[in-house]
């Protein structure tokens, strides 16, 4: 049985008031009805880790370095990130592979250091809507995930989680409906019962994109939907945690 995983990536947005509150809130909601976890920014972990203490909260980066240590500006090692109980790295979320270039074999080798490291990849896929509209949605996102499916190990795909984000339902209000994402969900879990059906039928996909308090429900109701990756709602701590209690 999978377990519902809802997780807060705040992308470049925090403030040390910010994520006090924000974590505060989330603490002492004492949300039992699914794993919960954060993605702050790199300068606020050390905060993030002190103010969750010893709550059930798991905490995220939300991307990492290539490199173990040495002159690297600018970048931030995942050993760097264990120092602070980092548990997850968020690894090719649409952002980086459109800003900043992360291409699907950057993914497979961020991944395998994180998976070094002891640590979960949550590795992000999904295709534009120029994809989606030419009917190349599954080509896509069957692309993104060939290297993993041909270079990871069984035990290695233990450590990671998919999102699957459509690109054009992030950050604008337009989610996917619930049949789309399951069919995409499914699709994808097909792509991991080539390799095994334990691969299949134990890692956890999440849904991305306008993911909010008011649809969480009848996306996680989805068979193979398996929780969210939230971004501008993980923002307010009551939508987050209406999001969390969604059922
Ligand atoms: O990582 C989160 C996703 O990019 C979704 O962002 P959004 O909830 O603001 O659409």
């Amino acid at each position: 049985m999978r377990r519902l995983l809802v997780a807060g990536n705040w992308k470049m947005n925090a403030s040390v008031a910010m994520t006090e509150h924000l974590l505060s809130a989330i603490r002492d909601a004492e949300i039992d009805t699914c794993d919960v976890a954060v993605f702050p920014p790199f300068p606020y972990l050390a905060l993030a880790h002190s103010t969750i203490a010893d709550a059930p909260i798991r905490l995220g980066a939300q991307t990492c370095s290539l490199e173990q240590s040495g002159a690297f500006t600018g970048e931030v090692a995942v050993s760097m990130l264990s120092e602070f109980q980092v548990a997850l790295v968020l690894v090719g979320h649409s952002e980086r592979r459109s800003l900043y270039g992360e291409t699907d074999k950057i993914v497979l080798l961020k991944t395998l250091r994180v998976l070094e490291q002891g640590m979960t990849a949550v590795v992000c896929i999904g295709e534009t809507l120029e994809e989606r509209q030419a009917g190349n949605e599954r080509e896509v996102v069957e692309t993104q995930l060939r290297l993993l499916l041909d270079e990871l190990s069984d035990q290695q795909w233990q450590s990671v989680v998919l999102a699957y984000e459509p690109v054009w339902a992030i950050g604008t209000g337009e989610t996917a409906t619930p049949e789309q994402a399951q069919a995409m969900h499914r699709y994808i879990r097909s792509l991991l019962q080539q390799r095994s059906a334990d691969i299949a039928n134990t890692t956890q996909i999440l849904y991305g994109g306008s993911v909010k308090a008011a649809n969480a429900a009848e996306l996680f109701s989805q068979p193979d939907i398996d929780g969210g990756l939230v971004g501008g709602a993980s923002l307010d701590a009551n939508e987050f945690l209406g999001i969390c209690r969604a059922k």
